[in-house]
């Protein structure tokens, strides 16, 4: 069984929730709790291959949220930068965070694959209020060589689906070709990680 880490990305209220709820349940939740970190599990099967996935959503509320990425970014196999269509500010917090990935892998994984990244753009439905247009999310994508999509999690979980299904065909491949794997286990688990710095709160869905 393989096992897949995913970390979600992004400014407050941007639907980093919405986003991975739409995924796991195809339901869209109007409101969440908030105000702590958050670990999702899920069995799935994905080209034949069972697979134990794992997501981080932390609260971007929380200050220790601010500083996820100082230390467990090696801990995820793969990423999700979540920025609103209608919120500008949202869209330059995704590049700095997006730049933050690379400097941290950069600095940790020297010789490996860059780190399977998808930038999304959610919240389409509001594009009567747009303060991005596709093709900024698109040239900001390119440039930082990760995947983009925009969806909206109130409206479809269709295209949800499909990226979360690429992202985990993409990390998947990235581990097959990954020779020093770094990945945190046993006691260095994320879900220790989470429970030792933010306190305990796990989900199954
Ligand atoms: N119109 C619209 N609203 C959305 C969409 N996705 C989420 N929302 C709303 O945006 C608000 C924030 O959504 P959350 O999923 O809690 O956002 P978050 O990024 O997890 O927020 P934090 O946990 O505070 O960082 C909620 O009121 C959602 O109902 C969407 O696609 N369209």
């Amino acid at each position: 069984m393989n096992d897949i880490k995913l970390a979600l990305l992004g400014s407050e209220g941007v639907g980093k929730s919405a986003v991975l709820v739409r995924f796991l349940t195809r339901r869209f939740i109007g409101e969440y709790a908030s105000n702590a970190n958050s670990l999702y599990h899920k069995r799935l099967s994905i080209d034949g291959r069972q697979l134990n996935l794992e997501v981080f959503d932390p609260c971007s509320q929380s200050t220790e949220a601010r500083c996820i990425l100082e230390e467990p970014v090696d801990w995820a196999d793969g990423f999700i930068v979540v920025y609103n269509i209608s919120d500008l500010t949202s869209f330059l917090n995704a590049k700095h965070i997006l730049r933050q990935i690379k400097e941290a892998r950069t600095d940790t994984c020297k010789g490996e694959a860059e780190v399977p990244v998808y930038l999304v753009g959610n919240k389409q439905d509001l594009c009567h209020a747009r303060q991005v247009c596709e093709e900024e999310g698109r040239a900001l994508a390119r440039e930082n060589r990760c995947h983009f999509q925009e969806v909206s999690a109130a409206e479809d979980h269709q295209e949800i689906s499909g990226l979360f299904t690429r992202l985990i065909r993409q990390v998947m491949e990235h581990l097959k070709h990954r020779t020093d794997r770094r990945r945190y286990s046993g006691s260095k688990s994320m879900a220790k990680l989470i429970n030792n710095v933010f306190g305990k709160r796990r989900k199954s869905v």
